[in-house]
């Protein structure tokens, strides 16, 4: 074969001058930023790669010299160390999670994140003071208010007190000098935006930064490294890897690709490398609704299968239903690989489904409506969840169990009843090892009359100070333990909704955290779109159940065409703003794009034949592709 002369056969190079083109960007003497457009599958992490080994082997040298690096900003841990591990843990590249990477920057600027601190405190006080002026004495909405003040006001007043700031991306940051993920990344940005002297050496440190997920990436410091990108155009090169239709998170910047400032280029690529055709014709279209972005499959991948399974939303017994669903795929496919669970990956649109089948439904129902907590709540990191599965929940678990040596170790590690500081001033250590084990008692009482209430457990560990209570809890709490006043005072005044959204929570029975818990840890049997974010799997199952997701959030039978859109969903698109019908297209996107070799859709719907007539009309599903029930 003459590879010089001979006709191209296949498309599978199609790409491979997009690597060069971003090369060229990373040019040291004239940097050009950019924005890899680049749907699922497309070998992104790969690109990326391949521009930080471009640089390594160009610049070398050079930035050694001036003891400068090059910083990538990455999703998950995991992610670091994969891409750590194929950069042969080069110290040239600083690679980081987006929350350490800020800290890297701004730790050991003691006094200017005191004098952040300070003025954010001082702000935050001035605004519930005025909404206290505003409000009603006596009621709940006002103890809540009034705790949090407090709590607010004697962290300020310990301000001057504190040396040294610690924060740790990896855990709670309970002591008293420690600052919190949001934090982080707020002081991060105000002073990339705000102090020109640390801008500056920025830049000097690193004239590369590349970000993967940059889709995902906290839009405040998207803006801020977008303003310094501009402020340096020629000395600095800022690399955004992504895919817009893949942003899951709500502080993701909506739209980046039309936040571009002049001069960044947009490199695209059109194979996908992961999906069979038939996978990457549906991705395709279910992309349609949103860009313009289409991919082709690579010519040596195969057919593949996608089929939609369709019953009626009050269907019995739906774990049956899904594994008749896969057996029938097994079948369908000639993959035995369906009939063992443990080889497909399970796949929920919406949290809510997985919520009510695990047993934490009215916890989720809590929190997860409030669109500042959702993340987090989601994501497992949201303090006042926190306590309770990561204080709380294995100190219960482990003294239920008798392990009374775990006990003490969780109590030693976490608790203030017996921190450094009480211990070295205790003239007795022994009695404050007693003053812990009384609390752990009282606690455990709770459990004499039956499963205590989230709200009961909290109240005794207030009192016993067995652990340290995350302020909102605090002021929900407060909330509760109001005296009740005259109803039009609270009427007038009520409880803002992140309050109320705690004291919901603090109603819900304890044994809800327990899978709660391991849901948001992955432990679960299925896993959301967040689980899977850049991986893939041979065979994917992708359940879908309106009925399960009340639709505060997500509306596939709206984006499967069984409901018609709602006044607020059209608003919202004349707006250009998010719909719940573009935050479901985006899910179904990410899970579907994950298959490698055949894909089973299974949705419950209030009516199953207008999503059949829906799909095969739209072009999303062949009529044989569809299945009202299963064949008997
Ligand atoms: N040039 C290539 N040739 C062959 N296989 C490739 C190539 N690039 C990527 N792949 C393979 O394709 C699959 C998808 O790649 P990768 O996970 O990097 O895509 P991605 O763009 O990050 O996807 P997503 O956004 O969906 O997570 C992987 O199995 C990867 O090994």
């Amino acid at each position: 074969m003459n590879v010089e002369t001979d006709p191209i056969v296949s498309n599978v190079t199609l790409d491979d001058g997009v690597e060069a083109e971003i090369a060229s960007y990373l040019d040291l003497e004239k940097p050009t930023s950019f924005f890899l457009f680049a749907g699922a599958g497309s070998g992104k992490t790969r690109s990326l790669v391949n521009a930080l080994k471009h640089i390594a082997a160009k610049y070398r040298d050079t930035l050694r010299l001036r003891a400068r690096h090059v910083a990538v900003i990455t999703y998950t841990n995991a992610a670091c160390d994969e891409i750590t591990r194929r950069l042969e843990y080069d110290p040239l590249f600083v690679v980081k999670t987006i929350h350490s990477f800020a800290w890297s920057q701004v730790q050991g600027f003691n006094a200017d994140i005191r004098e952040w601190l300070r003025a954010n405190l001082k702000a935050e006080i001035a605004n519930l003071t005025a909404e206290e002026a505003k409000g009603r004495a006596g009621t709940k909405a006002s103890a809540a208010r009034l705790a949090s003040i407090e709590s607010k006001q004697r962290r300020l007043g310990r301000l001057d007190e504190i040396k040294t700031f610690t924060y740790n991306p990896n855990s709670d940051n309970r002591e008293r000098n420690a600052l919190n993920h949001s934090e982080v990344i707020k002081i991060f940005s105000t002073f990339l935006l705000e102090k020109s002297l640390m801008q500056r050496m920025f830049v000097e440190k690193y004239p590369f930064l590349l970000i993967d997920e940059s889709q995902d990436t906290n839009k405040v410091l998207i803006d801020a490294l977008l303003a310094v990108q501009q402020a340096h155009a020629n000395r600095f090169a800022l690399g955004l890897i992504g895919d817009t239709m893949q942003r899951i998170y709500l502080d993701g910047k909506e739209h980046i690709e039309d936040a571009l400032p002049p001069g960044w280029k947009t490199p695209q690529k059109a194979l996908n490398h992961r999906s069979p055709g038939r996978i990457v014709r549906l991705i395709n279209k279910i992309r349609s609704g949103a860009d313009e972005q289409i991919q082709v499959p690579r010519d040596d991948a195969s057919e593949g299968w996608a089929r939609l399974f369709l019953f009626p939303i009050d269907t019995p017994d739906k774990p049956t239903i899904e594994d008749r669903v896969r057996a029938y795929m097994a079948e369908l496919t000639g993959d035995t690989g369906w009939s063992d669970r443990d080889q497909c990956k399970i796949l929920t649109l919406e949290h809510h489904m997985a919520a009510k089948r695990m047993g934490f439904e009215q916890l989720f129902e809590a929190i997860a409506p409030i669109e500042t907590f959702r993340t987090a709540f989601l994501d497992g990191s949201f303090a006042p969840t926190r306590f309770f599965t990561h204080s709380v929940l294995p100190l219960v678990t482990a003294t239920q169990r008798g392990d009374k040596f775990l006990a003490t170790k969780l109590i030693r590690e976490a608790s203030p009843l017996l921190s450094k500081d009480i211990l070295r001033g205790s003239e007795k250590p022994l009695d404050q090892l007693r003053t812990a084990q009384t609390a752990i008692d009282s606690l455990m009482s709770l459990w004499a009359n039956g499963e205590p209430t989230c709200g009961a457990v909290l109240a005794n560990v207030m009192s016993t100070n067995l652990f340290i209570v995350p302020d909102g809890l605090k002021a929900a709490l407060a909330a509760v333990s109001a005296e009740p006043t005259v109803s039009t005072d609270e009427e007038a005044d009520p409880v803002g909704e992140n309050v109320a959204a705690l004291v919901a929570l603090l109603d819900c029975p304890f044994t809800m955290i327990a899978p709660y818990a391991s849901y948001v840890a992955h432990e679960a049997s299925f896993d959301t779109h967040q689980g899977v974010k850049g991986l893939e799997f041979d065979r994917v199952m992708v359940l879908m159940d309106d009925g399960d997701a009340r639709g505060f959030l997500f509306g596939y039978d709206k984006l499967l065409g069984a409901k018609e859109l709602s006044a607020s969903d059209l608003k919202s698109a004349q707006e250009g703003k998010d719909s719940s019908v573009d935050r479901t297209r985006r899910l179904f996107y990410v899970t579907c794009s994950r298959a490698k070799s055949s894909l089973a859709l299974v949705a419950y719907s209030t009516d199953p034949g207008a999503i059949k007539a829906h799909v095969i009309q739209s072009g999303l599903f062949d009529e044989d592709e569809v299945l009202l029930g299963l064949p008997t």
